[in-house]
């Protein structure tokens, strides 16, 4: 489980993120949305510790990792997948996998190979293990980033809008997978633009404007909510 109190961020006078607390248990999915600029990234970075939070705690699993850095957030259960995916051109999808485990997180070898199947299938990469990165569509890119972050055998992943470029019937893949996720026990957070996809996946959705929580709730409380309205969906409240 992952539970923030109060993180807040300023960069010189500006403040980025205020207050901000959430909570995520293990097989939910919370959606984070909000304009462009809220602090939906920054965010993401402070749990991450990719960037210092002015103040607030972190924990995963009842065991605060406020003072460690991203790599010990890492080997404390968290992982993040990136939007943009940073596939190697001349790795198979398998090496990679393998590499990730094996050299990026020190599992040893029989170990890594078990995981990398397990993974493999989670992600719908199976078929497609001897495939070159360079030569996967970018779906299966988006799949194997988050594949690279099953490496490290999180219990928490943050998912840094994942369905970016991708089509509306892609989109709902990418909305499966994240079932799959669930099913397995693993705490979501998923940033997202695409409404439809966040709505189909999260079990809560927190709305940020301005560094600011608006609202959790439910999906069908959040966006039947006349401020998200107004804010982000371009409805009038
Ligand atoms: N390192 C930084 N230095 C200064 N300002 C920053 C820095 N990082 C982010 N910001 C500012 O913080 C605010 C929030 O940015 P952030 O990227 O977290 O928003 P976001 O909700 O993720 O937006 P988007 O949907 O466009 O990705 C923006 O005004 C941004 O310019």
């Amino acid at each position: 489980m992952l539970e923030a109190r109060n993180l807040s961020k300023s960069f010189g006078g500006l403040e980025v993120l205020r207050d901000v607390s959430l909570t995520v248990e293990p097989g939910i999915c919370l959606g984070i949305m909000g304009p462009n600029g809220a602090g939906k990234s920054t965010l993401f970075d402070l749990l991450m510790d990719v960037t210092r939070a002015d103040s607030g705690t972190v924990s995963v699993a009842g065991r605060d990792v406020t003072g460690l850095d991203t790599a010990g957030r890492v080997k404390s259960g968290m992982a993040r997948a990136f939007q943009v995916p940073r596939a190697f051109a001349s790795l198979s999808v398998e090496q990679t996998l393998y590499l990730a485990q094996h050299a990026g997180h020190g599992v040893a070898p029989q170990k890594a190979y078990d995981k990398v199947e397990a993974v493999l299938e989670i992600t719908g990469l199976t078929a497609m293990r001897h495939q070159m990165g360079g030569a996967l569509r970018l779906l299966d890119r988006k799949r194997l980033e988050l594949a690279k972050a099953l490496a490290a055998d999180p219990q928490v992943i943050l998912l840094d809008e994942i369905s970016g470029g991708l089509t509306d019937r892609e989109a709902a893949e990418m909305v499966t997978l994240v079932h799959r996720l669930k099913e397995a026990g693993l705490a979501v957070l998923w940033i997202e633009h695409i409404a439809h996809a966040l709505q189909a996946a999260s079990d809560r959705i927190m709305m940020l404007a301005l560094g600011r929580k608006v609202i959790e709730d439910t999906p069908q409380a959040v966006v039947a909510d006349p401020q998200v309205r107004a804010l982000y969906l371009g409805t009038p409240a």
